[in-house]
C-alpha cells in the first residue's frame, strides 16, 4: 500500500453517482463493429395452454461491440439468462430480433464463433481435464493434431496442466470453473458469453479469472459477462447494461456511470505538511468544501493477495499487523491482569506473536 500518497476530495453539494437517468448512453458504433444487436427484443414465457405467464424481456435494445467487455447486470429474474438464450438461439423471441455477427440468432451456424460458459457447467465427472477438452474438440470436428495443440494451450491458459490427469469429480469448485472456461474456449471463439464466471473461485482464482478475461479482450475477443459480483464487473467491464424486471434501466460506459460529479480527486505523493496546509487554504479561499484529505486505502483484494503471495514466498513466516484499534483501550485490563478468556500466567500463551504487535514480515515460525 502506498501510504505516502494523499487523496484530496472536495465537494460543493450532495454527491451522487452520475447517470441516474435511465439509459444514459446510446450506441454510436458502426454496423461492422457490432457483434450482438437486440432490436426491440421481447420474450413472454407462456404456459402449456399458450397463456402468457411471464413477461421476461420488454423491448430490449442493446449493442455489444467488437473487442469490448460488456456487462449484463440485474437482480434475480431480470432477464439476463433469457437474453443469453436468445443470443444463442436456444429460445425464439416473442417479438423483435437478435442479430449476432449480422446473422439472425436463430441461425445456429453462427454458434461456431461463440464460446459459452454457463452458470453451472455440466461436465462428465469421470473424464479428466485433457479428455474433457479433447471430447469437446471432437464436437467441433477438430483434427487430432489441432485438438492436441488446443488442449495444451488451454490447460496452460487456465492453469490446470498439473491436474490434467485427475478426474473432474476430484476437482474443487474453482478448478471446475476453469475447466468450464477452457471448454468454452475450445473453438477459439470470437464472442464469449460468460455467466457468473467467478462463482466458487477464491480471491486468487477471481483475480486470475479477471486477468484472463482482460487478456481475451486484448486478443480482440468480444465478451458478454453476466455477474452479480459488482466489484468484478467494475474491474473488467467497458460498458454495462442494467436490467430490472425485463426492462433496460441503464446503459453506458462504466467510467461514465460511476463518475461522481462535482468532486475533484487529486493523488499526490511526497507532500509536506506545509504543502497540505497550503492546499487546505486554497480550497477555503475558493469557497469550496474540503471533504477529505487523507492517505487512500488499498482494497481488501490487494491485501489478501499480498498476504498469500508473501506466505508462498516465505513459508512459515507470520505476518501480524497491530492497528490502533487492536490496541487495548485505557480502561481495558492491563497486561498483568488477564481477562476471563486469556490464559493465566502459568498457562502457555497460545499466540504470543499476535499480542506483541509484530509488524509485517516478522519471522515467528
Ligand atoms: N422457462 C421458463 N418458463 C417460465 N418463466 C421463465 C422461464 N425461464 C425464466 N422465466 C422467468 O423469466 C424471468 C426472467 O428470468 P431469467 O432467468 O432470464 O432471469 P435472470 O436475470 O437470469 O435471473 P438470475 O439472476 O436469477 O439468473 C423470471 O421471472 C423467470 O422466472
Amino acid at each position: 500500500m502506498d501510504t505516502d500518497s494523499t487523496a484530496v476530495a472536495d465537494s460543493a453539494d450532495e454527491n451522487t453517482p452520475a447517470g441516474a437517468a435511465p439509459v444514459a448512453a446510446r450506441s454510436t458504433a458502426t454496423g461492422s463493429d457490432v457483434v450482438i444487436e437486440t432490436r426491440n427484443l421481447s420474450k413472454i414465457y407462456k404456459d402449456f395452454w399458450g397463456r402468457k405467464k411471464v413477461h421476461a424481456l420488454k423491448s430490449l435494445d442493446i449493442e455489444v461491440r467488437k473487442g469490448e467487455i460488456f456487462g449484463l447486470l440485474g437482480p434475480n429474474g431480470s432477464g439476463k439468462s433469457t437474453t443469453i438464450k436468445l443470443i444463442l438461439g436456444l429460445l425464439f423471441p416473442t417479438s423483435g430480433r437478435v442479430l449476432v455477427f449480422d446473422k439472425d440468432a436463430t441461425e445456429t451456424k453462427k454458434n461456431e464463433q461463440i464460446g459459452y460458459l454457463p452458470e453451472e457447467s455440466y461436465l462428465y465427472q469421470f473424464l479428466n481435464a485433457e479428455e474433457t477438452l479433447d471430447f469437446y474438440g471432437r464436437l467441433f470436428d477438430m483434427s487430432g493434431r489441432q485438438r492436441k495443440q488446443r488442449v495444451e494451450e488451454l490447460l496452460t491458459l487456465v492453469g490446470l496442466q498439473g491436474a490434467r490427469h485427475r478426474q473432474l469429480r476430484e476437482y474443487s469448485k474453482g478448478m471446475r470453473r476453469r475447466v468450464g472456461l477452457a471448454q468454452a474456449l475450445i473453438n477459439d471463439p470470437d464472442l464469449i458469453l460468460l455467466d457468473e464466471p467467478t462463482t466458487g473461485l477464491d480471491p486468487i482464482g477471481i483475480r486470475e479469472m479477471k486477468d484472463l478475461i482482460l487478456a481475451l479482450r486484448d486478443q480482440g475477443k468480444t465478451i458478454l459477462l453476466c455477474s452479480h459480483q459488482l466489484g468484478d464487473v467494475q474491474d473488467v467491464c467497458d460498458r454495462v447494461a442494467i436490467l430490472h424486471q425485463g426492462e433496460l434501466k441503464e446503459l453506458g460506459r462504466v467510467t461514465d456511470l460511476l463518475k461522481v460529479q462535482d468532486v475533484t480527486e487529486v493523488h499526490a505523493s511526497g507532500l509536506s505538511e506545509e504543502a497540505k496546509n497550503e492546499i487546505r487554504e486554497v480550497i477555503a479561499r475558493h469557497g469550496a468544501d474540503l471533504k477529505s484529505m487523507d492517505n487512500p486505502t488499498a482494497t481488501m483484494e490487494d491485501l489478501f493477495l499480498n498476504i498469500v503471495r508473501e506466505s508462498e514466498a516465505r513459508p512459515g513466516a507470520r505476518r501480524v499487523s497491530a492497528t490502533a484499534s487492536d490496541e487495548p483501550a485505557a480502561d481495558e485490563p492491563a497486561a498483568d491482569e488477564p481477562a476471563a478468556d486469556e490464559p493465566a500466567a502459568d498457562e502457555p500463551a497460545a499466540d504470543a506473536s499476535a499480542a506483541d504487535g509484530s509488524q509485517a514480515g516478522s519471522d515467528k515460525s
